[in-house]
């Protein structure tokens, strides 16, 4: 690759040195593979859109059911592979982590060295790109999906930490314990919730170089950084929960200014004069089902952290306000996902009274767990080991639960009449997922809480078994704050847990979103699924006019003569 280093790449590394004292060795393979899908060619295939081959044939054995890139897909690892900023808004289970993950196992690896005079001996890979993530089992997912590539690749694979390692919270494990291999093997991409890597550098900001990353990456990115509308009109509220946002920015927020510096407090003088640095600032990617107004203007104006030149991906986009394009009324939200709302009570459970009545969407057929999937994954960390379970149970057999059983009640007897084969329960951030766990076992439901890291608690559902047989069904609970972007291909079911599942953070546009969200971890690559949300009668005006803003109709659920 050194011997390929063009004069202006000579130059870029003159002024490397000048600047920063370190040398880019890999911006060689940049400029290639910019001249490698600039040409006009229709894009079909993986190689097409810029990976390298071996890479989509890896791709291929890990996902036999992934034959060719989506075109969005195509779209965003071009634009990936060439540098560019990127917004990419498409809608829930459309490929859009996938395919960002795939543009990054792509990207030349950076390497530095401290002494431009030294051989290659001194060279010293750096992580080339950060993808930040809203939580851990986000993360989790996306080294899951690394690991099944890099095992699928050709003889002797790398190891899994030389590619990808996850900076995450982990219980009571201090986050610093994965530290020591991300400093003495750094990989090509850290996957990291921004709280974690914000924590990280305030106590060791030598632990890895901001500066030297190609890109970072905010997948979910409107959960990360809150907005609130614009051109709200002033009231005590807002002025508030403005003044909250200036005190308490947010770990996104910190570590974007960090890695970012505050540019819209660069005059034009000071911006020309680092028009010739060859110091490329990281490229920006981000991505969401939902990215409102509020969060662009954060973006483009508040922070100029983004300018005409990003590459604007949009495809099926729901209308979420006024002047917003829809770019698709072909919504898997309303043509592949049936929306049920019941209502329950002492004396029963019944429809939501304007539920209209509708064929049943045919679900797809049971799937039991995948063993190839149930390899032990190596991760920087292993699972944490949960001691107090027993104890747990012993505590709640003996305390009344706060969980409204009527709620739990009618999932139960869904969840055993209507599941195949995996569900999920939505249950509001505050309740406690162990105790929804163990008031469902009381009820005879399989119950689980849902982590990503233990085989039957979600790792099993992260890729499509092939063999369709009845398992024992499943359901995994966790809260709406554990769950954006978690993709369980063979999940039939979301049930949500009363409205309070849904309310975030006391804002309107947050709370329609997180209907969104949840309702996106099904209807998925064109798989059909239900929501079913269980409420109590107060709720009721409240969940029609969610679904009344989101325009969805929802329909009665009457197929096992339950209601
Ligand atoms: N080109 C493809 N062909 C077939 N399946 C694909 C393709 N790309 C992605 N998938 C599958 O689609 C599913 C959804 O992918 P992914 O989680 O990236 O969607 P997403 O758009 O990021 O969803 P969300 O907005 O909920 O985060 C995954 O199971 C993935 O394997």
């Amino acid at each position: 690759m050194k011997s390929s280093l063009s004069t202006s790449i000579f130059k870029k590394r003159q002024w490397t040195r000048r600047l920063q004292n370190i040398r880019l060795i890999s911006q060689a393979t940049e400029d290639h593979l910019h001249d490698h899908y600039s040409h006009s060619k229709p894009i079909l295939t993986f190689e097409d859109a810029g990976l390298r081959p071996p890479l989509a044939k890896a791709i291929y054995t890990a996902f036999p059911n992934v034959k060719t890139p989506t075109e969005i897909q195509s779209s965003l690892i071009s634009n990936v592979l060439e540098g560019k900023d990127v917004i990419l808004q498409d809608e829930t289970g459309s490929g859009k982590s996938f395919g960002l993950i795939l543009a990054l196992l792509n990207k030349p690896r950076m390497v530095f060295t401290d002494d431009l005079s030294a051989d290659r001996a001194s060279d010293r890979p750096a992580i080339t790109s950060l993808v930040l993530v809203p939580h851990r089992d986000l993360a989790f997912q996306m080294l899951h999906w690394i690991d099944s590539i890099t095992q699928a690749s050709d003889v002797n694979p790398p190891s899994l930490a030389s590619i990808a390692q996850v900076l995450v919270r982990e219980g009571r494990r201090h986050i610093s314990e994965g530290l020591p291999l991300i400093r003495n093997e750094p990989p090509h991409i850290l996957i990291a919730t921004p709280a974690s890597v914000v924590e990280i550098l305030e106590k060791d900001p030598n632990a890895f170089h901001l500066r030297e990353l190609s890109t970072v990456v905010l997948d979910e990115v409107d959960y990360m950084i809150e907005t609130l509308p614009l051109n709200h009109k002033p009231n005590k509220g807002h002025s508030h929960k403005m003044n909250q946002l200036r005190i308490h920015p947010g770990p996104a927020r910190i570590l974007l200014d960090q890695i970012y510096g505050d540019q819209s407090k660069l005059s034009a003088e000071s911006r020309e004069s680092l028009v010739d640095a060859p110091y490329h600032r990281p490229q920006l990617i981000l991505s969401s089902a939902t990215i409102r107004r509020q969060l662009k203007h954060y973006f483009f104006s508040e922070k100029q952290l983004l300018n005409r030149n990003v590459a604007k991906l949009r495809r099926s986009v729901m209308r979420l306000h006024g002047r917003d394009e829809l770019v698709t009324d072909e919504l898997a939200i309303r043509s592949m996902i049936s929306h049920h709302v019941l209502v329950a009570s002492e004396g029963g459970i019944v429809n939501l009274p304007s539920a209209v009545i509708s064929e049943a969407k045919q679900l797809p057929p049971a799937v039991e767990f995948d063993e190839a999937n149930s390899r032990p994954m190596d991760t920087t960390s292993s699972p944490p080991f949960d001691s107090n379970a027993a104890s747990r149970s012993i505590e709640f057999s003996m305390t009344p639960s706060p969980l409204n059983q009527d709620l739990l009640e009618a999932v139960a007897a869904v969840f055993a009449l209507d599941v195949p084969s995996v569900a999920l329960l939505v249950i509001p951030p505050s309740a406690s997922v162990h105790r929804a766990v163990y008031d469902l076992r009381e009820m005879g439901v399989d119950a689980l809480g849902m982590d990503l890291l233990v085989q039957d608690r979600g790792r099993s559902y992260l890729l499509q078994a092939d063999k369709a047989h009845k398992a024992n069904p499943k359901l995994l609970v966790c809260t709406s704050s554990s769950i954006r972007g978690v993709d369980f291909p063979s999940l039939t079911h979301v049930f949500i847990l009363g409205y309070e599942a849904l309310i975030a953070k006391d804002n309107w546009t947050l709370t329609l979103d997180t209907y969104i969200h949840l309702c996106g971890r099904v209807g998925r690559f064109k798989k059909p699924g239900k929501v079913i949300t269980v409420v109590d009668n107060k709720a009721v005006p409240w969940i029609e006019k969610v679904l009344h803003t989101l325009d969805i109709t929802p329909v009665q659920l009457n197929t096992f003569g339950l209601l």
